[in-house]
């Protein structure tokens, strides 16, 4: 039923906003935190077809927009790998794009996410 739904939805909220936190933790120079404009970035929107940042994703959870775990990793990926393509290979963005997708695979993955959700004894 829907309240059902509504209260499934509100636990993957939890789950997904705490993954968030954890992963902007792993960006101190806030370089994903918010959209790239085409100010700081040349060209970005001509380039870049589906932009994606932390902050977009954080709107998305609050209007409930991601139904599974697998819909905010194909986000975060894709913040990544816009960074990855625009950037070229010897800037500090495509470095930190590289860097934060090893990381955030590592941590959405299914046996570190079970770690995660399991109190530590
Ligand atoms: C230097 O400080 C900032 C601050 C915010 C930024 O993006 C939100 C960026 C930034 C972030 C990016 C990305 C993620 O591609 N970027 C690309 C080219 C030039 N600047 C950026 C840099």
């Amino acid at each position: 039923c829907v309240l059902k739904m509504k209260q499934q939805k509100s636990s993957l909220n939890k789950l997904l906003e705490h993954l968030l936190r954890g992963l902007e933790k792993r960006d101190p120079h806030q370089f994903f935190a918010w959209p790239v404009t085409d100010d700081i970035a040349p060209g970005y929107s001509k380039i870049i077809s589906r932009p994606m940042d932390f902050s977009t994703m954080r709107q998305k959870i609050d209007d409930n927009e991601y139904s599974t775990l697998q819909e905010f990793t194909e986000d975060f990926r894709l913040m990544c790998d816009n960074a990855i393509r625009y950037n070229h290979v010897d800037t500090v963005y495509h470095k930190a794009a590289k860097r934060l997708l090893q990381v955030g695979m590592k941590h959405l993955s299914p046996d570190n996410l079970m770690r995660s959700l399991k109190p530590t004894s």
